[in-house]
């Protein structure tokens, strides 16, 4: 999805534009779908036997704006309560996150409400969140409603989209909808012949640029 039809240099980041980089979460409980909307945004693809991740998995993807290229750097963390205690290594210093909830499962809907309360107290303060409602395709089966995500998001300042991996539905247009609303500071940008390597960085990393 990255640089379509705009000259692109190896790593991604569009001739002449500011290369900005963020690290990016998802949360939400397990089986909501958070590795296939990363499968999906990183790749294209999707599995319908994708498996449980274990710990946490890191992958990146670029995003070209207007006249800047953001890179996310995307922890997807497992929603296995086993691994609850890790998710602060993973959050912290994030700049944004995605918290994903399954619109057929209520309980769900609960835990990405908890989750998000962890960010607000325990995030970034300036942390972008995103809610999404995933697994739209199969909306015959939904148990929560729209409308009361959607306020739910507006009382709390989040970002809210309704997505599917499956079809793909709106999954570019969660972290796009991120990456427009991610501050574009000095801290955060570099110019445009900027040569970025990006390895995975240590959980606990703090600033976007490297
Ligand atoms: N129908 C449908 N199934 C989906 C969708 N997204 C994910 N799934 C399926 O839901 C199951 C769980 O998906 P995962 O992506 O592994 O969920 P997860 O949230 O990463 O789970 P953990 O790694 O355990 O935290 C898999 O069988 C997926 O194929 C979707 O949008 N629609």
């Amino acid at each position: 999805m990255a640089n379509r039809g705009m000259a692109s240099r190896p790593n991604g980041q569009v001739a002449g534009n500011k290369m900005c980089q963020f690290k990016l979460v998802l949360l939400g409980e397990s089986a909501v779908g958070k590795s296939s909307l990363v499968l999906r945004f990183v790749k294209g693809q999707f599995h319908e036997f994708q498996e449980s991740t274990i710990g946490a998995a890191f992958l990146t993807q670029t995003v070209c704006l207007e006249d800047t290229t953001v890179k996310f750097e995307i922890w997807d963390t497992a929603g296995q309560e086993r691994y609850h205690s890790l998710a602060p290594m993973y959050y912290r210093g994030a700049q944004a996150a995605i918290v994903v909830y399954d619109i057929t499962n209520q309980d769900s809907f609960a835990r990405a409400k908890n989750w998000v309360k962890e960010l607000q107290r325990q995030a970034n303060p300036n942390i972008v969140i995103a809610l999404a409602g995933n697994k739209t395709d199969l909306a015959n089966q939904r148990t929560v409603d729209f409308e009361e995500a959607q306020g739910y998001s507006e009382d709390n300042g989040l970002l809210f989209m309704e997505t599917s991996a499956k079809t793909a539905m709106n999954v570019n247009d969660v972290f796009l909808a991120i990456a427009k609303k991610l501050p574009k500071n000095d801290q955060s940008m570099q110019s445009g012949n900027a040569n970025l390597t990006v390895e995975p960085p240590p959980p606990s990393r703090s600033q976007c640029c490297a």
